[in-house]
């Protein structure tokens, strides 16, 4: 569903991905897992054509959009769930998930969504800079949500959101791939998220993918050493 070929990605004359190959079944749930800085953030943003890449290729459900600015790339299939959420805070919460309709022909709101996040139909009117940290990500999944993805991509998605909410998004998460059917690709430093949410766990390493495992057979312990300093 997402295949990606030697990518390579630089800001200016520094390469921050080497080359990296990664194919994402459908319906599979990959976490990308790394530190601070090993290009988690980067690797997101060349899929969504933000950070062009320098070499290599990313296609979605065999279309190849290496060439593709982003706005077609969502079109093409891809959503994107950036770090820090990153919703229109003066906007009404229904208003900010409007704006993930502009590649559908749909004119308001699939009622879908507000299943899925039945807090987001109860403060549809309020504005999104009141809504606490987890109810903006939920926010910001149904803005992602609101283009019908075939691959859904989240960066960070646990940063600053409490444990307990934690656990309710790993389920939420799984659900919606169950329901939709679509791919998930998730960036993440918290293992026990990682594990609750994916079905493989890959590790990234200075742009490079250094480990590769499924869910069910991971070294929690070799993991864990990538991920601490
Ligand atoms: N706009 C930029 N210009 C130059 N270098 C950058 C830029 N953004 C990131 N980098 C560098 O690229 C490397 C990878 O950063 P990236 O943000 O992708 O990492 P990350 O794994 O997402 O980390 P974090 O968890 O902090 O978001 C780092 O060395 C960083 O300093």
């Amino acid at each position: 569903m997402l295949n990606i070929k030697e990518l390579r990605s630089s800001y200016g004359e520094s390469e921050v991905l080497h080359g990296l190959d990664l194919d994402v079944a459908p319906g599979e749930i990959v976490a990308i897992m790394g530190r601070n800085g090993m290009g988690k953030t980067t690797l997101m943003k060349s899929l969504m054509g933000l950070v062009p890449p320098r070499h290599g290729s990313v296609s979605i459900d065999g279309t190849d959009v290496t060439a593709q600015k982003p706005h077609q790339r969502v079109a093409s299939g891809i959503a994107y769930v950036p770090q820090g959420r990153m919703i229109f805070s003066s906007m009404t919460v229904q208003e900010n998930v409007e704006t993930g309709l502009t590649v559908t022909d749909e004119r308001s709101v699939p009622e879908d969504i507000y299943e899925l996040f039945p807090v987001l139909l109860e403060m549809k009117n309020r504005r999104g800079g009141n809504l606490s940290g987890g109810q903006q990500q939920q926010l910001a999944i149904a803005r992602a949500l609101a283009s019908k993805p075939k691959v859904l991509l989240l960066d960070e998605p646990t940063e600053g959101i409490q444990p307990s909410i934690i656990r309710e998004m790993a389920r939420t998460l799984r659900r919606i791939r169950d329901e939709k059917g679509l791919s998930i690709v998730v960036s993440e430093q918290v293992l026990s998220f990682a594990l609750d949410v994916a079905d493989r766990v890959v590790v990234i390493e200075n742009g490079q993918f250094v480990h590769d495992s499924p869910r069910a057979g991971v070294d929690e312990a070799k993991v864990s050493k990538f991920l601490s300093v």
